[in-house]
């Protein structure tokens, strides 16, 4: 890989300061999806060598904890600005593990640096509370602490931006961090690790551990020390790592699963609202969890809509992400072009039309076509599941009662859209989604001073806005007695 920087590209794993062998040989190859070329290997650390993380966080916690919030801030502004400074050598390495195109890539480094910045500001905001006391001659209120030792568990399809945001909360808040990167997208996450080393965060503060996916994070989980735990990822996977935090009873913050549903009021313009719902389907060839996967059409414009649509999608260009122009990059691996062939033949055994989508035009092995279906219904797995590639389905409906049923008829509730001007028809919607985030008019949703998150099954918490550094805090009361006479207690 061809880079400015050769030592951005780390394929050790990063514990206390070190860059680390795993004990036992045992190893990865990182393949770049878009050619299968192995761009490297990374070591699977061994369970002794996880705890190590833990005690190496353990022990740096002390420090960290007992700096000034402006001295954190400091160093996370240094960590930000060595980002941005090597920004092109982090899409490279982005594009070549991810496969996203390069624009894209660049976009996710410029994203995901942009929470770093946030959170080193507002760490300086963790205000505890005055609370007007009951009790004679006391003084009480809250004070916020850093919660501990926190553990990130990321996913691949935003190799650095999911780190960030969560990793800058921790870091703001006190807490030293130990992430564990999908074993698809590491270099990203040890390129992190070695700006954060070059900015002046401390040993045992950032830590990368790398190894078998289910070990790893069973180890985290089943550490008492390891007080909080933040993954992004699958429903699935959240799901049991919820049940694996429960003996430790720690904080745990899931960013999962999506199907949004994209809902076209009959008022709209069919060309407007369907180049936005290509916007909002095909980004990361689909494999976002923001993707428009349910687009729900006014019956009156859904025949113009569709036939926009399809001519929209028809000019985007598959390949691979470093070559100019491309729109969409590879799926991440094989698997996921197997279960995005799956749901469409499960669509189309169901009486679901093929408008466009011929997979023997695709470049490669790990390339999916757009793929567009019509007459899709909730009995279909492209409706129930989330295909996480460039398959979007489009299902027509009469009014907004119709709408609002369909558009909550999945166990996901992460984010929806909604076009239409029509004032009432927004307040309504808005109102009676289930969803942890609704964007109206608009594609673009996301970005620091935003809470993001769902309900239902896709997760728990917030992150970012003025309430993500919340989930590495404690709020701790205080009570403080016998003060003599205490005016206006
Ligand atoms: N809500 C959000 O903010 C958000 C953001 C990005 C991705 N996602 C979701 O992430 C999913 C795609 O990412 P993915 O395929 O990497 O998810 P995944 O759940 O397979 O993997 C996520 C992380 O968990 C690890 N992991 C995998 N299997 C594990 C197991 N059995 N035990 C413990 N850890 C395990 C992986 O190595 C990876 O680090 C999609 O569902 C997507 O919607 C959600
Ligand atoms: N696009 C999302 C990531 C989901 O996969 C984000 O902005 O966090």
């Amino acid at each position: 890989m061809k880079l400015n920087d050769p030592r951005l590209l780390r394929q050790h794993a990063y514990v206390n300061g070190k860059w680390t062998h795993g004990d036992g040989g045992r190893e990865e190859a990182v393949v770049d999806p878009a050619t299968g070329e192995t761009l490297g290997h990374i070591p699977w650390l061994e369970a002794e060598q996880i705890r190590g993380a833990v005690d190496a966080a353990e022990a740096a916690f002390v420090h960290w904890r007992a700096l000034r919030a402006d001295e954190r801030c400091e160093r996370l502004l240094a960590w930000y600005d060595l980002i941005q400074a090597n920004r092109e050598d982090l899409a490279i390495i982005m594009t070549r593990e991810q496969g996203k195109p390069l624009p894209d890539a660049r976009g996710e480094v410029e994203y995901g640096a942009s929470f770093v910045r946030w959170f080193a500001e507002e760490g300086k905001r963790t205000y505890g509370e005055t609370i007007p006391s009951h009790i004679p001659n006391a003084a009480l209120g809250t004070l916020k602490e850093p919660v501990g030792i926190a553990a990130l568990i990321t996913p691949w399809n935003f190799p650095l931006a999911m780190i960030t945001r969560k990793a800058a909360a921790a870091l703001a808040a006190g807490c030293p961090v130990i992430v564990k990167p999908a074993g698809e997208t590491p270099f990203s996450a040890l390129a992190l690790a070695e700006l954060a080393e070059r900015a002046g965060i401390p040993a045992g503060i950032f830590n990368v551990v790398l190894g078998e996916p289910a070990e790893v994070s069973e180890i985290l989980c089943a550490e008492a020390r390891v007080k909080a735990l933040s993954f992004t990822g699958s429903t699935r996977v959240g799901r049991l790592l919820l049940e694996q935090s429960a003996p430790t009873v720690k904080r745990v913050s899931l960013e999962l699963g999506g199907n949004a549903p994209f809902i076209v009021g009959p008022d709209m313009d069919p060309r407007e609202a369907a180049f936005a719902a290509v916007a909002a389907k095909f980004q990361t060839a689909g494999q976002d969890c923001l993707a428009a996967n349910r687009i729900l059409v006014h019956e009156s414009i859904h025949d113009d809509f569709v036939a926009h649509f399809a001519s929209r999608m028809a000019a985007l260009t598959l390949g691979n992400g470093l070559e100019p122009e491309v729109d969409l990059g590879p799926l991440i691996h094989g698997q996921a072009v197997d279960k995005a062939s799956a749901i469409v033949d499960d669509a189309l055994s169901q009486g679901a039309t093929l408008v466009a989508g011929d997979q023997s035009q695709a470049p490669g092995p790990n390339f999916f076509v757009p793929t567009l279906l019509t007459g899709v219904t909730p009995k279909m797995k492209v409706w129930r599941e989330e295909n996480f590639a460039p398959v979007a389905g489009v299902t027509a409906y009469g009014d907004d009662d119709e709408v609002i049923e369909l558009a909550n008829d999945t166990e996901y509730g992460l984010a929806a859209y909604v076009y239409t001007h029509d004032i009432r028809r927004i307040w309504k919607l808005l109102r009676a989604l289930e969803y942890g985030m609704v964007s109206v008019n608009s594609v673009k949703m996301t970005g620091p001073p935003v809470p993001f998150g769902g309900v239902k099954q896709s997760g728990l918490g917030r992150e970012g806005g003025n309430t993500g550094i919340d989930e590495y805090l404690e709020t701790k009361y205080y009570c403080l007695g016998a003060l003599g006479s205490v005016s206006g207690s």
